[in-house]
């Protein structure tokens, strides 16, 4: 997968050089490139935003370095060979925004597939809403938002957009068995774990998981699990039918 983010502060980008993520750059299952939008601002100060049309606090990202950056990667993309083609598959155009739609595991998973994902970090009040309708044509939008609050910039969710998507492709995580029993992998969250020693300070790992059945161990981690989202989450659990609930025999 070409991941592309294009933001006014790259060093924030440092952390996908670390960890899993790094290293799936150095292997080549990711290929990440961050861009300067300032690179694409040829006014004198290479100017990116402006006073609001209509008034109100904060500044607002000028459209044309947008579209100038958005272009050029287009342009570069591995998918640019089929923009002629039947496929005319686009780049995907990630926006992390308050304003979007909500990014969950189901979102990442679905985006993991993609073969080019384009991240738009806004600063300010935000990107000229302009830009989203202009680039339609060139790539599949999607303004998401990692919940209901509000940071400084998209960086910070791009940051975690590109981690929760880039460790679901193939090869990313070394043992894909460790993805299937996270939380919100199967719409629950995911039940305790405990290691060495059995007993710390008073407190004793659970007697059913040094038991050695491995039965009794799966139907007490799905116990676990639904009393957790019950406790924490039981607006997840509105959104699961039934069976994933219901203890499978
Ligand atoms: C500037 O971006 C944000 O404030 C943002 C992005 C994604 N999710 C959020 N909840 C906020």
């Amino acid at each position: 997968m070409r991941i592309d983010v294009v933001t006014i502060f790259p060093e924030y980008l440092g952390a996908l050089d670390v960890s899993l993520i790094g290293k799936a750059r150095r292997e080549g299952l990711l290929e990440i490139r961050v861009h300067d939008l300032r690179e694409h601002a040829f006014d004198r100060h290479r100017t990116v935003d402006d006073t609001p049309y209509g008034g109100g606090a904060g500044m607002v990202m000028k459209p044309e370095p947008w579209a100038l950056a958005l272009e050029q990667i287009a342009a570069d993309s591995p998918l640019a060979l089929d923009a002629e083609g039947e496929t005319g598959r686009r780049p995907v155009l990630l926006v992390p925004t308050p304003s979007g739609q909500l990014f969950r595991q189901q979102v990442a998973q679905e985006l993991s597939a993609a073969d080019h994902l384009v991240v738009a970090c806004g600063r300010y009040e935000g990107i000229d809403e302009r830009v989203f309708h202009w680039a339609q044509e060139q790539y599949e939008v999607r303004l998401v938002s990692l919940g209901d609050y509000v940071l400084n910039g998209g960086e910070v969710a791009a940051l975690a957009m590109v981690e929760a998507i880039g460790r679901l492709v193939p090869g990313v995580v070394g043992n894909p068995e460790s993805l299937v029993e996270e939380s919100h992998s199967d719409g629950l969250l995911e039940y305790p774990v405990y290691t060495k020693p059995s007993s710390w300070r008073g407190h004793d790992v659970p007697e059913i998981l040094l038991s050695g059945d491995h039965g009794k161990i799966a139907a007490w981690r799905h116990e676990q699990q639904v009393e957790r989202t019950q406790r924490r989450r039981p607006d997840l659990l509105e959104r699961l039918d039934v069976s994933t609930v219901a203890q499978e025999d």
